[in-house]
C-alpha cells in the first residue's frame, strides 16, 4: 500500500498539526512523534493509481466536451458533454454535507478527468475546502456519493477497498513540521514508510527539490525560508513518491489557496510550478510531471488564468457554473459576473 502524502494543516488537521508542532517544539525528535504520524497515516489516503490511456483530445483538452452557456432554462451551470466517461477520476455525485445548522454543500455534483487542470472558485465559506476534504477523503459527505476511477469510496480514507487512484491535498499553509529540515519534511513519508536507505531518500529529496526549482536547502530549517520556498517544498513534499516500488503511480493532487498571502512574483511561481508537475508539462529539469490532474482552490486571479483550464463556481452550496478558465471573464451569468469584477451590486450577498 502506498500513503499519499497529505499535509497537515491549519484548516482541517488541526489536531494533528497541534500535536506535530507542539512535539517539534519541544524538540522531540521525529522518531517519538512518528508513532502519532503511522497512526493517522492510517486514515490517510492509501490509494493506487492507474492511470488513464492517453485519449485523442479536442481543441479544448478534453476529449468530446462541449460547453454551452445557456440562461434560457435558468439553468447557468454548462452542460458538458462528453464521448464516454473512462477518463473520469473523481466524480463528486449530489453531495451535501453540514456543520450542525449549517447547511454548506446542497447538491454539489462535478467530474475531474484525467488530465484535467480544474480551478474550484467562489465566495468565501461557500464550502470550497469541505469539498477538497471530501475528495481527500478526510470528510465523509452526509449525503451523496464520490466515485474514484468509477468506485463508489465508502467510509474515509482508511477504506481499503477504495483504490485506482492516490490523492494528495496540499493544504492551505505550507505545514512543514518546524523542528525537521526540510530533507526531513519533504522526505518524511519515505523514512517512515518506505524500505528505502537514507541515502536513497536523501538522493530522491533532492531531484524532487530541483523539480519545484530548490537547491542546496535540504539542511535548512523551515524557519530560515521565505513563504514562497515554503510552499515550494510542500510541493515537493507532495510529488515525492517511493520508486522501489514496482508502478510509480501518477497521482490527483488538490491544492488549497496555493498562493494565498504571497506576492504576485511569488505567486506566478507557484503557479507555474503547479503547471510543471502536471503531466502535461515539464518540471524544472525538463521531465514529464507526475501529476495526471489537479484541483486548485484559489480566490487569486493570477491563479485562475495561469494555473488552470477549466472552473467550477460553488455557491450557497452548488456548482452554478463552470466552463473553460477563457470563458470566466465574459460570462454572462449574473453571479460569475459579479464575482470577476469583484462588484458590490449582484446576486452575492456578503
Ligand atoms: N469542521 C468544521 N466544523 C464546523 N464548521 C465548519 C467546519 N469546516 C468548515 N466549516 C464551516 O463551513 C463553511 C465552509 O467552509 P470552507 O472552509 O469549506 O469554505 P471556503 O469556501 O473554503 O471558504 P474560504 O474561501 O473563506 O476559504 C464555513 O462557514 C466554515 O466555518
Amino acid at each position: 500500500m502506498t500513503n499519499t502524502v497529505l499535509l497537515s494543516s491549519s484548516l482541517g488537521l488541526s489536531p494533528i498539526k497541534t500535536t506535530l508542532t507542539k512535539n517539534c517544539d519541544l524538540g522531540i525528535k521525529r522518531r517519538k512523534f512518528c508513532c502519532q504520524i503511522k497512526w493517522r497515516n492510517e486514515q490517510r489516503n492509501i490509494i493506487r493509481a492507474f492511470m488513464a490511456p492517453t485519449r485523442n483530445l479536442g481543441h479544448d483538452g478534453f476529449p468530446g466536451t462541449e460547453f454551452t452557456e445557456s440562461s434560457k432554462s435558468g439553468n447557468w451551470s454548462k452542460e458538458v458533454k462528453h464521448e464516454d466517461d473512462s477518463d473520469v477520476l473523481i466524480e463528486c455525485r449530489n453531495v451535501y454535507k453540514s456543520f450542525g445548522e449549517k447547511h454548506i454543500l446542497r447538491g454539489v455534483s462535478f467530474k475531474i478527468r484525467h488530465g484535467e487542470a480544474v480551478g474550484i472558485i467562489g465566495p468565501s465559506g461557500t464550502g470550497k475546502s469541505t469539498i477538497l476534504k471530501i475528495i481527500a477523503g478526510l470528510l465523509a459527505p452526509d449525503r451523496g456519493e464520490v466515485y474514484i476511477r468509477g468506485r463508489k469510496r465508502l467510509g474515509l480514507v482508511g477504506d481499503d477497498e477504495i483504490s485506482g487512484l492516490r490523492i494528495g491535498l496540499v493544504f492551505q499553509s505550507a505545514a512543514l513540521f518546524d523542528s525537521l529540515t526540510v530533507r526531513e519534511n519533504v522526505g518524511f513519508l519515505l523514512y517512515e514508510n518506505s524500505s528505502m536507505s537514507s541515502d536513497q531518500i536523501s538522493k530522491l529529496v533532492t531531484e524532487n527539490l530541483a523539480d519545484v526549482g530548490l537547491k542546496g536547502v535540504e539542511e535548512r530549517l523551515p524557519s530560515e525560508l521565505s513563504g514562497g520556498m515554503k510552499k515550494r517544498v510542500a510541493l515537493a513534499r507532495s510529488i515525492i513518491c517511493d520508486i522501489t516500488k514496482e508502478s510509480i503511480e501518477p497521482e490527483v493532487l488538490l491544492y488549497d489557496e496555493p498562493t494565498a498571502g504571497l506576492d504576485p512574483i511569488a505567486s506566478t511561481v507557484v503557479e507555474d510550478l503547479i503547471r510543471s508537475v502536471h503531466t502535461k508539462d515539464e518540471d524544472a529539469i525538463g521531465e514529464p510531471g507526475k501529476i495526471a490532474s489537479y484541483v486548485v482552490v484559489t480566490h487569486q486571479h493570477s491563479t485562475i488564468k495561469r494555473a488552470v483550464d477549466r472552473l467550477l463556481f460553488l455557491h450557497e452550496g452548488k456548482v452554478v457554473w463552470q466552463g473553460m478558465t477563457e470563458e470566466f471573464t465574459t460570462s454572462i451569468n449574473p453571479i460569475v459576473r459579479q464575482f470577476a469584477c469583484g462588484s458590490l451590486d449582484g446576486p452575492i450577498r456578503y
